[in-house]
C-alpha cells in the first residue's frame, strides 16, 4: 500500500470494488492499469462480503476474490481524492454488499466527510439491457448525500459508442456482459473502456488537486468565509426543518421574542424569555438548541447534535 505524502499533487485514487464471478474483478484490474498510468496513487479495494458461506457455495462464487486487496472501511475514503467504485447489477442496481458498506458511512456523512471529492464507477450485468444504466443513476442519491462529485466518461473515447458489436459500455462508465449463465468474458473493447475510465478519471482529479494546492490559501479562506451560514447542509436547524436562529444573542423587542418561544424537546411550546427590567433577555444559540435524539445522537464529533 503506497505511503500518502500530503504535500504531493498526485491525486489519491481508491478503486474499491464488489465481484462474485470475476467480471467486476477482471474490469477493476484495467481501471487500476488506468489510474496508474497517469502517476496518481491509486488504493486498491474489496467491498467485503455479507452472504454466508452456504449461499455462496450454492451460486458458485468465487470467493477467493475477496482475498486480493484488504476489505475498505469507511475512514480509507477519507484518505483519497477520488473512488472509482465497481460492483455488478443485482436486479437493476447494486448489489447489498455494497449498500452495507454505504450503510456504514454515516459519520462520514454527517461530518461531510466526503463533501468535494470525485467519484465515478463501472459495473456488469448479464444481459444487454437489464440493468447498466440503472445501476448508475440509482446509485446517485448516495454521491449526492456525500456531496460527491460524478464524472461520467460520456463520449470522450469513440470505443463508448462503438456498435458494431456486443459491448457494455456506456456515458456513465464501463461494463460487460456477462451472459445470463456468467459464460461471457469482458471483451477487448470493455477492458479498453475500463483502462480509459481510470486514466480519465485520474486525470480528471488530478488537474483539480493540482490547482487546489496551487491556489493561493488566501483564496480558499476568503472562499470559506463567504459561503453563507444558512448554506450548510449539515446545519441541525435545516436538518430538523425549523426555524433557522444562527444569533448568538437575541436584541429583537420583548413582544418578538414572546411571538417565537424556543419549543422544549417534547414539543411544547417554552414561556418567553424576559429579562428581570423587561428589555429583551440575552439568549444563547446554545441555549436555546434542544438536544438531537435518534439518527444524530450517531455522530457524536459531527457538532450537529451539540
Ligand atoms: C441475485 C442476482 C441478481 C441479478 N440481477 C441482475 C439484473 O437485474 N440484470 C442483469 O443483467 N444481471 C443480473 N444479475 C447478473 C449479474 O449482474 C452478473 O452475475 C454480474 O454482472 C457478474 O459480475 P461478477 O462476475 O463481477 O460478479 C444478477 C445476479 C444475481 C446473483
Amino acid at each position: 500500500m503506497p505511503v500518502i505524502d500530503s504535500t504531493s499533487t498526485k491525486p489519491v485514487i481508491a478503486v474499491a470494488f464488489y465481484s462474485t464471478y470475476g467480471h467486476i474483478d477482471a474490469l477493476a484490474a484495467e481501471v487500476i492499469k488506468g489510474v496508474e498510468s497517469t502517476g496518481a496513487i491509486v488504493k486498491p479495494y474489496v467491498i467485503k462480503e455479507t452472504l454466508p458461506h452456504e449461499v455462496l457455495q450454492k451460486m458458485y462464487a468465487n470467493t477467493s476474490l475477496q482475498a486480493k486487496y484488504p476489505a475498505i472501511t469507511p475512514n480509507d475514503l477519507k484518505e483519497v481524492d477520488g473512488l472509482i467504485l465497481g460492483a455488478p447489477t443485482r436486479y437493476g442496481r447494486l448489489p447489498s454488499q455494497v449498500d452495507n458498506f454505504f450503510d456504514q458511512t454515516g459519520q462520514l456523512w454527517a461530518t461531510g466527510g466526503l463533501v468535494g471529492k470525485f467519484v465515478t464507477m463501472f459495473t456488469s450485468a448479464a444481459g444487454q439491457h437489464s440493468g447498466h444504466e440503472s445501476t448508475y443513476t440509482t446509485t446517485f442519491p448516495f454521491f449526492a448525500h456525500h456531496g460527491m462529485a460524478y464524472v461520467p466518461i460520456a463520449y470522450s473515447n469513440p470505443l463508448v459508442g462503438a456498435v458494431d458489436a456486443m459491448q457494455g459500455s456506456s456515458p456513465y462508465g464501463a461494463s460487460t456482459v456477462a451472459g445470463s449463465d456468467g459464460s461471457l468474458k469482458p471483451t477487448a473493447n470493455d477492458l479498453a473502456v475500463a483502462e480509459y475510465q481510470g486514466k480519465y478519471f485520474a486525470n480528471f482529479v488530478g488537474t483539480f488537486v493540482k490547482g487546489k494546492q496551487a491556489a493561493p490559501a488566501a483564496t480558499t479562506t476568503d472562499a470559506a468565509k463567504s459561503v453563507p451560514e444558512t448554506s450548510n447542509g449539515y446545519s441541525v436547524d435545516k436538518v430538523a426543518g425549523e426555524p433557522t436562529d444562527k444569533a448568538t444573542s437575541t436584541s429583537a423587542p420583548a413582544q418578538a421574542n414572546a411571538e417565537k418561544p424556543t419549543p422544549a424537546v417534547d414539543g411544547t411550546p417554552a414561556p418567553a424569555k424576559t429579562a428581570e427590567n423587561g428589555s429583551p433577555a440575552k439568549t444563547s444559540t446554545a441555549e436555546k438548541k434542544p438536544k438531537k435524539k435518534g439518527f444524530f445522537s450517531c455522530c457524536d464529533d459531527s457538532g450537529i447534535d451539540k
